[in-house]
């Protein structure tokens, strides 16, 4: 039997969260957390730890080898964006346009499901949400109850359309649907451990381990079996589930990824993963699921909260607020406007530059480059155009359209750079492919120098600034930016300090 502590009930007055149990739940639960990063061979593909990994060259190329793996390469994997609605005739619909909202946290493909007549019905398609849905498949989504992805994979190939969510299965008891951001640490030994049980999978996504586990599960009612499964799965998740009648949102208990709840004046509720879903479709944000948290909508939006035990303390990803969300949202209580432009403020602080103004590399360093420049006083120019019709480079599976993809969405404004020294700042570099073509860009349009600057630290790269070809490379360190972020965040992807290592399976059925 899984061990819950119920955490408040609001059956009777289901839109009101007591302080009471916002405060029961916000207590600090200390636990042993930060492990030393393992990437010792036998961990094979487990040592993609926490909720993402940057692997070694062994593990590289282990990961090259198995036919699961070979689209992925030293990227952060980490985004896909999730939705709920129950509650509203047009279910499908809003979770449309939350799934538009999200499209920036995953272009690989996207889905709905919902409920009619007791039957979950799923739309699913490889692309953006816009190629794959329009009115006529909306049209076949009815119910006032829906779920979305949008999806950039972590784990199982990235243009498989079995892979994309939300997956849906049927069971003994029913039928379930499932949307999931994050990564599974403990996927593998999960999905040997079923299979050696016989279990047949159905796709190469982590993800599918969690209907597997649910369907097994011998605990009682619904909401139990969930639980029970959040016990046995290690890593990132913030997921909705729909059945028959009910919407369940749950958060990993440390909150790696952003989760928030919302309300429709109508009552419906609404989950997703940022505010700014939440905003489109006129939903008032109520509060973030917290880390840990199983919230259970029912046919009559009644709703209780469940808190997973043992509770951790928050290890919120800090590349939400560097990279991944959009600035208008407000993601773990922090605005990520906010957090960017003092990280530009800072890195202004900590690395000027002789220049005659201050350009960003949009989209995502635009808030930063505010930031630096205001601090710096200098002006800010719009040294580069983004077009409008390509999406986010860095999450596009692969390194020869990523190539492409930057020079076919940045272009530079030769009126504004001739003769000029400029400071470009960015959010972040990982691989250095924008850096490296932006600077060829600004010199090829008559910059005279170009000094670079990263509102975080750098990830891996050597040698960086000779490669990219900038006259300065100047980055905000890692003690700076936990001096913004504080504490409960996890900063793995810089110091290595992963919160979760797999632990071995300790159950059977
Ligand atoms: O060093 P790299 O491997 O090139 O990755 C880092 C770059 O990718 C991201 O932008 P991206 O184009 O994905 O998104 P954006 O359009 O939202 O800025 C990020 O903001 C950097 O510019
Ligand atoms: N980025 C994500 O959250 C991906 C979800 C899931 N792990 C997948 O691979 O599809
Ligand atoms: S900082 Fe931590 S949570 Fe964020 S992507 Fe890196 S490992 Fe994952
Ligand atoms: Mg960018």
């Amino acid at each position: 039997m899984a061990r819950i502590q119920i955490f408040s009930s609001f059956t009777e007055k289901p839109h009101v969260f007591s302080s009471h149990s916002f405060s029961s739940f916000t207590r600090p639960y200390y636990f042993p957390v930060h492990f030393k990063t393992n990437t010792s061979k036998s961990l094979k593909f487990q040592s993609k730890i926490s909720c993402a990994y940057k692997p070694t060259l062994n593990s590289a190329s282990e990961i090259n080898s198995n036919e699961n793996f070979n689209e992925i390469d030293d990227k952060l994997r980490e985004e896909c964006g999730v939705a709920g609605i129950y509650g509203d005739p047009e279910a499908s619909r809003l979770c449309y346009l939350a799934l538009h909202a999200l499209q920036h946290r995953g272009q690989e493909g996207a889905g709905i499901v919902t409920v009619h007549d007791n039957i979950l019905k799923s739309i699913t398609g490889l692309g953006l949400v816009s190629e794959v849905f329009n009115e006529s498949k909306l049209d076949q989504l009815h119910g006032n109850l829906s779920i979305g992805h949008v999806r950039y994979s972590t784990s199982g190939s990235s243009s498989v359309l079995k892979n994309i969510q939300p997956f849906v299965a049927s069971y003994r008891f029913g039928s379930v649907g499932i949307a999931h951001n994050g990564n599974l640490v403990n996927y593998n030994l999960l999905r040997n451990f079923l299979e050696e049980r016989g279990s047949i999978f159905n796709t190469s996504s982590d993800t599918e381990v969690i209907l597997h586990l649910i369907a097994k599960s011998k605990a009682r009612p619904f909401i139990l079996r969930i639980i029970d499964t959040c016990e046995k799965i290690q890593g990132a998740y913030s997921m909705v589930f729909i059945t028959e009648d009910k919407l369940v949102a749950v958060r990993d208990p440390y909150g790696f990824r952003p989760l928030v709840m919302g309300r429709r004046s109508n009552g419906a509720y609404v989950f997703a993963s940022e505010t700014c879903a939440l905003d489109l479709v006129d939903a008032t944000f109520e509060r973030e699921v917290y880390p840990g948290e199983v919230i259970v909508v029912e046919k009559d939006l009644s709703v209780q909260s469940f808190c997973l035990m043992p509770r951790r303390d928050r290890k919120a990803c800090v590349f939400e607020h560097i990279y991944f969300s959009l600035p208008n949202s407000v993601v773990f209580g922090l605005s990520v406007y906010q957090a960017r432009s003092e990280f530009g403020k800072i890195l202004a602080m900590e690395s000027p530059a002789e220049c005659d103004f201050v350009i960003a590399v949009p989209y995502s360093g635009v808030v930063a480059a505010l930031g630096y420049a205001s601090e710096a006083g200098k002006s800010f120019e719009l040294g580069l155009i983004r077009s409008h019709y390509v999406g986010r480079t860095f999450i596009e599976p692969t390194q020869g359209i990523r190539d492409i993809a930057v020079e076919l969405k940045l272009a530079p404004v030769k009126a504004v750079i001739e003769g000029k020294n400029v400071v470009v700042v960015d959010d972040s570099i990982v691989r250095g492919t924008t850096s490296k073509k932006i600077v060829k860009l600004l010199k090829e349009a008559g910059a005279k120098e170009v000094h670079m600057r990263i509102a975080t630290d750098i990830l891996s790269v050597e040698q960086l600034c000779d490669s990219i070809g900038a006259d300065s490379l100047a980055f905000l360190p890692l003690e700076k930016l936990k001096n913004v972020m504080g504490d409960g965040y996890c900063y793995a992807c810089f110091d290595g300090k992963y919160p979760v290592l797999p632990q071995p399976v300790e159950w059977d059925y």
